[in-house]
């Protein structure tokens, strides 16, 4: 689990994050949801050391990661993974490499060994026989599942996951949901996915926090986000006319 506690974050005169407390839960994917420019990236980049907060703390199942140095975080971190938004995938290395390239960057392990475990990772995403395509060969789907196999590489305790589904279709966007929940659950995971998506909310909302304007502004499950009376959420939640509707059926 990760608990982030009381933390504020300020740019200059401006305070972005005011007095933020979540418990981010293990073997859960935790959503944090929030309309545009409400801090879902500072709070997310703040959590792995992007940014140092001002005051609060940040804890790793116990370990207080804002009190540590450059070199104690570096173990942290490599029990950190994560999916970045579009994929993020090298366009020069094959999709063999890319998922090694994190194998090759924490550990000693032999050529073989890398492979083996490369394997494992893009049979458990269901790619196989893609090792030698480049990204620019492969779906946008295939893309974000390479991302999720590199993700997972390094065997993380904690998956961060920026946007999941931006850039694909609905459906694909709810396989993609489902594999990144499986495997939160099969490998144990404390699993923060930023999202705006409600496909996703209501596919995978375990734990959803909802920010605005740098405040936690409410905190619940799937079911509770749309039984909320609460003016703001609703706001966000139904902002399209279709969900509108919806609600007042
Ligand atoms: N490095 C920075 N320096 C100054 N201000 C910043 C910096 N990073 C973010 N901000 C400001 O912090 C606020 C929150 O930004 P953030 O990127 O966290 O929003 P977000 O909720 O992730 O939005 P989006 O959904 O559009 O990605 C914005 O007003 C943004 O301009």
């Amino acid at each position: 689990m990760i608990e982030v506690k009381n933390i504020r974050k300020s740019f200059g005169e401006k305070e972005i994050l005011k007095d933020i407390s979540i418990l981010f839960k293990r073997g859960e994917i935790n959503l944090v949801i929030g309309a545009s420019g409400s801090g879902k990236s500072v709070l997310t980049k703040c959590i792995v050391g992007l940014h140092e907060v001002d005051s609060g703390t940040i804890s790793y199942d116990g370990r207080e990661f804002t009190a540590m140095n450059f070199n104690q975080r570096k173990d942290i971190r490599s029990e950190i993974g994560m999916l970045f938004q579009g994929g993020a995938l090298f366009d020069s290395l094959t999709v063999e490499e890319n998922v090694r390239f994190p194998l090759e960057m924490y550990t000693k392990q032999s050529k073989e060994e890398m492979l083996d475990r490369v394997n494992f990772c893009l049979k458990r995403v269901n790619l196989e026989n893609v090792n030698n395509l480049y990204p620019a060969e492969i779906s946008g789907g295939m893309q974000k599942r390479v991302g999720i196999a590199r993700a997972i590489a390094l065997n993380p305790k904690y998956l961060f996951c920026d946007e999941p589904n931006s850039g694909l279709d609905p459906k694909t966007g709810i396989v993609i949901d489902n594999l990144i929940y499986d495997l939160t659950k099969e490998f144990d995971i404390t699993t923060i996915c930023v999202t705006h998506d409600m496909n996703s909310v209501m596919e995978t909302g375990e734990n959803i926090v909802f920010l605005h304007q740098g405040q936690k502004w409410w905190e619940g499950d799937k079911k509770s986000i749309l039984k909320t009376d609460d003016e703001v959420l609703c706001d966000f939640v139904y902002s399209s006319r279709i969900m509108k509707k919806f609600k007042n059926l």
